[in-house]
């Protein structure tokens, strides 16, 4: 059964190791940082997520799976690992990154070596000896189209933590007035909630107030609003589906929505 490569239940997975590899990988694995591709990860620090670092950077050895060679690209001068990362490297990291695969997961290897800071400014030189060439890349980064929308830096005193000591200390922040949060309310009648100190929204199956939540939405208000009146569970889920809303907002829960009508 062992023998057996057709049956995946027991194929072998994880890194080949060759003595040699169970050796160096301690050492290597702190040359390693892995942030994700989804935004302008190389330039903007806004808007990257740092998945995973270990200071210091002095270089990483990978293998190929299932062979010994080791990846086209000199050792010690590899610092960074960006997955699927293609759209939104810039020209100059291009000339520097080498693909790979290793079964389905594909990467981008980046050579780093010539920079010294950590996600620099796009004015930051990274090392190039042709200095025109870098200005021209420099002005391209600059006017490069953001992909996702940032937080929105918060106002003082509108952090999620001032956030969190309002709904300890404010009482009905979903402007109850005594009735139950727990009565069904029609989509009719959230539609007829849309400013003010008023303004009601449905997430998955309950009805809000998220009107005292505004200043503090790190998204910005302006985003927040699109929500105003509606079932904004799919916008939600388009953001940021892993945001506990349930918890944050609970304080601010208006009802249920009656989904017969
Ligand atoms: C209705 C309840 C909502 C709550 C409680 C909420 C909460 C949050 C929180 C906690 C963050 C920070 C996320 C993070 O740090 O990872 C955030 C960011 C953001 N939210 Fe919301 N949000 C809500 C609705 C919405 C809606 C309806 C939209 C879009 C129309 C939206 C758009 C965004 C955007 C663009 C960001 C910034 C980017 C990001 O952090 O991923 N949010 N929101």
């Amino acid at each position: 059964m062992d023998d057996d490569d057709s049956d995946f239940t027991f194929c072998p997975v994880g890194i080949p190791a060759s003595k040699h590899q169970l050796e160096v990988l301690p050492t290597k694995m702190n040359d390693i940082r892995i942030i994700d591709g989804i935004s302008d990860v190389a330039r903007d620090s806004q808007s990257a997520t740092l998945l995973w670092e270990r200071e210091p950077f002095s270089g990483v050895s990978l293998e190929k799976k299932g062979t010994a060679d080791p990846l086209p690209f000199n050792e010690s001068d590899v610092q960074r690992v960006l997955f699927d990362k293609q759209e939104t490297v810039l020209e100059k990291d291009k000339s520097l990154e080498k693909q790979d695969s290793v079964g389905s997961l594909s990467f981008n290897v980046v050579d780093l070596s010539t920079r010294k800071n950590d996600l620099p400014p796009p004015t930051t030189s990274i090392g190039s000896k042709d200095s025109s060439k870098d200005s021209e890349e420099q002005a391209a980064a600059s006017t490069r189209k953001r992909v996702v929308r940032a937080k929105v830096p918060f106002e003082k005193g509108y952090s999620q933590m001032d956030w969190l000591r309002v709904t300890r200390t404010q009482h009905d922040l979903a402007g109850l007035k005594g009735k139950s949060n727990r009565r069904l309310i029609s989509m009719d009648e959230v539609k007829q909630h849309k400013t003010g100190d008023s303004i009601w929204t449905v997430l998955k199956g309950r009805v809000y107030n998220i009107a005292p939540y505004m200043k503090f939405h790190p998204g910005g208000d302006d985003m927040l609003m699109k929500a105003a009146g509606k079932d904004c569970t799919s916008l939600f889920n388009k953001y940021h589906a892993w945001v506990n809303a349930e918890f944050l907002i609970e304080k601010c829960l208006v009802g249920v929505l009656d989904e017969t009508q």
